[in-house]
């Protein structure tokens, strides 16, 4: 133990035993708070207890909307602060980091600090702490060096501000922290004053957000700053009563209530008339809109006569009226256009639509050929980034050689057989609109602590350039791996996946959509047979192609229809258009078939086998289940199927390998 640790751990025992401090009260209370009602032992050094990627998302889930309305702020604030070596957490109200923004050079510092996505600050565990104490305390607060309990964070220091949820409950805390600063305390005020400005921003943009279809009045001093800088802000529904409110206009309203101090009576404070605090009744406030001098808009408060300056903003229809809640929005065309009748796909696409605008990056999940890229796209054509470009990269088709430097360029000679003119790179080709990473999965590891920095810090450096390029890109990642299991398997780096994942969106399989009919109507309007006439699709057809389990999914479907179109005599795709493997089986084929279900079952003496445990690791068609279909269909023969697979017989070849499939003339026979 370092001779400043054992120092503290001396002082701590000493203030627990009675003996007078020179601490502030609010850390003086924490102390004791640590030895008597948390039984912390001053002497235990704790390591930070960070919760499993699990646990976390069941808290990231929770906080979803507010983190995404919360994250412009956190990024402004990191920015600001960043220079200055802080990082900066987002906790719940339990003190658990939903969001956290740091240099990932210093990673592993930063984590054995606990200054990382998912560590635990409650004071509880954790002993004073700027999270922690604010969560106890429930105001802004410094906790400098040795001002922690536990001896393991006397280098730190942090600064935290609570955020207050639209009716007076704690959301969120905002922290700033920092592995090295300077001695004095006073260092750290000026940050204070930045975290407690910011915290109230995102208080506010909360609160407007959640009251976006009501009245709502902001308040201040000063005419000058009352419609740029409101102190007070509350909703109001369409009969004056009061919905919510950010924390300085609570304790405004508690005070004319003559109720200051009594925390839990702000809750009392949500259904009261505007009458009951102003001066003021519901049918004023169009007067109050921005369009009269701010110097003319006065308002009083109701028990003391304070003045104040008004500014209101009219919910979206008839101002003045009560507000009748639309049914549910409507999905932006390029989302809408994604479906019929799924709920699994209607959840999507409307949580897509949240989240159009958004600096958050979001991971699509699916299996190959649900459409990830298709989604993708949607999301970029309905956001504010359609008129700029959207830039795919597959991440597993890039050599490894030469991915840096496609992804973030370099210039001209900064290696051997660079070219003359240098590379944009296609991080940089994104800016100002979407980059879609597929296959994130199978980035390799270098390259993900990369990628990492450039989200953090929103900048690239191109390979031979000693300056970084600010970039303004929207990243959306897709995978058909399960990215959890390899942040597991130790393949991807968990502090990316969390980057990635701001939110997930995952796509049903084709074989679970209920709009199967719409989506192969749909496609097969943007087809037409050779001749050059439209299709339509008999009704035996259309029962095969439903009949089929699609491991390829729509890609596999598209494809499917691609072939039938081709192949249809006349305009109308009947069953024997379709490719051999989604044939209805004849009846004495259909014997095969349960000899060769039972076969499958139990390998008769090596015929035919394939471990079971063994993963299919090339999904779609072509995966172990398709290849097995396409082969016992046409008796074994790999160039028949390969042919029907549209695959080459080599590849049949291997794939069968790695199934583990072997074929033995004999063993093939008894399925002809
Ligand atoms: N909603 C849709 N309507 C019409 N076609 C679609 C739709 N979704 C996907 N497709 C088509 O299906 C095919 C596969 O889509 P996409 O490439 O987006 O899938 P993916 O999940 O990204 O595949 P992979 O996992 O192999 O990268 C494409 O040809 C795409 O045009």
């Amino acid at each position: 133990m370092r001779r400043e640790q054992a120092a503290h751990i001396d002082e701590l025992v000493r203030a627990a035993g009675g003996a007078a401090t020179r601490r502030d009260a609010v850390i003086q209370d924490s102390w004791r708070r640590c030895v008597s009602e948390h039984r912390l032992d001053p002497e235990v050094l704790r390591e930070p207890c960070i919760l499993t990627p699990s646990r976390l998302r069941e808290h990231q889930d929770a906080m979803e909307e507010f983190t995404h309305t919360a994250r412009f702020g956190v990024e402004t604030l990191y920015r600001q602060v960043a220079g200055l070596g802080y990082v900066l957490l987002l906790t719940d109200a339990k003190g658990i980091t939903v969001d956290f923004i740091g240099d990932p050079t210093f990673d592993n510092n930063l984590m054995r600090a606990g200054l990382y996505l998912g560590a635990d600050w409650n004071e509880q565990h954790a002993g004073t702490c700027a999270v922690g104490t604010c969560i106890h305390t429930g105001e802004a607060l410094v906790v400098h060096q040795t001002d922690h309990f536990d001896a393991t964070h006397i280098p730190l220091t942090c600064t935290a501000a609570p955020v207050y949820d639209p009716s007076g409950a704690l959301a969120a805390v905002l922290d700033i922290s920092a592995l090295r600063s300077p001695e004095p305390k006073e260092s750290q005020f000026l940050a204070l004053q930045f975290v407690r400005g910011f915290a109230n921003k995102i208080e506010t943009a909360n609160l407007v957000n959640r009251f976006r279809r009501e009245w709502i009045i902001k308040l201040a001093a000063s005419p000058e700053f009352v419609d740029v800088e409101p102190s007070y802000v509350l909703a109001v529904d369409g009969s004056g009563r009061v919905l919510g409110f950010n924390n300085a206009a609570r304790q405004l309203l508690l005070r004319e209530d003559g109720a200051e101090g009594q925390g839990t009576a702000a809750r009392s404070l949500v259904g009261r008339r505007l009458g009951d605090f102003f001066e003021l009744d519901v049918n004023d406030l169009p007067r109050f809109s921005h369009a009269l001098p701010a110097g003319q808009r006065l308002v009083r408060l109701a028990r003391s006569g304070t003045p104040l300056f008004a500014a209101t903003l009219a919910p979206p229809s008839r101002p003045g009226r009560p507000v009748v809640e639309p049914p549910a929005p409507a999905l932006p065309a390029p989302l809408a256009g994604l479906f019929r009748d799924d709920p699994a796909m209607r959840q999507v696409a409307m949580r897509a639509a949240k989240l159009v605008n958004t600096q958050m990056s979001l991971l699509i999940s699916g299996e190959t050929g649900t459409g990830k890229e298709y989604l993708a796209k949607a999301i970029h054509a309905a956001s504010a980034r359609a008129a700029r470009p959207f830039v795919p990269v597959n991440c597993a088709a890039l050599p490894e050689s030469l991915v840096e430097g496609e992804l973030f360029g370099y210039e001209a000679g900064a290696f051997t057989g660079a070219a003359a003119r240098g590379k944009k790179g296609l991080v940089l080709e994104a800016d100002g609109g979407t980059l879609f990473l597929d296959e994130i999965g199978d980035m390799p590891l270098p390259l993900q602590t990369r990628l990492l920095r450039v989200l953090a810090e929103r900048e690239v450096t191109p390979l031979g350039r000693s300056r970084p390029v600010p970039v303004n890109i929207r990243v959306i990642a897709a995978s058909h791996r399960d990215l959890v299991a390899e942040v597991k398997a130790g393949r991807f780096r968990e502090d990316l996946y969390f980057r990635l994942s701001g939110a997930v969106l995952v796509l049903p399989p084709l074989r679970e959509r209920r709009d199967f009919d719409w989506l192969v109507g749909r496609l097969i309007a943007g087809r037409s047979h050779a001749g050059g006439a439209r299709v339509s699709l008999c009704e035996e057809a259309m029962a095969a192609l439903k009949a089929h389990d699609w491991p390829g999914n729509i890609r596999e479907l598209a494809n499917a229809l691609d072939y039938a179109c081709a192949v249809a005599e006349s305009g109308m795709i009947g069953v024997e258009d379709l490719p051999d493997r989604l044939q209805p089986r004849a009846p004495a084929r259909a014997g095969g078939e349960a000899a060769l279900a039972r076969v499958w079952a139990a390998p008769p003496g090596g015929a035919l086998s394939w471990p079971a445990d063994r993963p299919c690791a090339v999904p779609g068609p072509g995966g172990r289940e398709e290849l097995i279909a396409a082969l016992a269909a046409h008796g074994w023969n790999v160039s028949a199927a390969a042919r029907d697979l549209g695959l080459d017989r080599t590849t049949v070849h291997r794939r069968m390998r790695r199934f583990g499939l072997v074929t033995l003339r004999q063993g093939a026979s008894q399925f002809s």
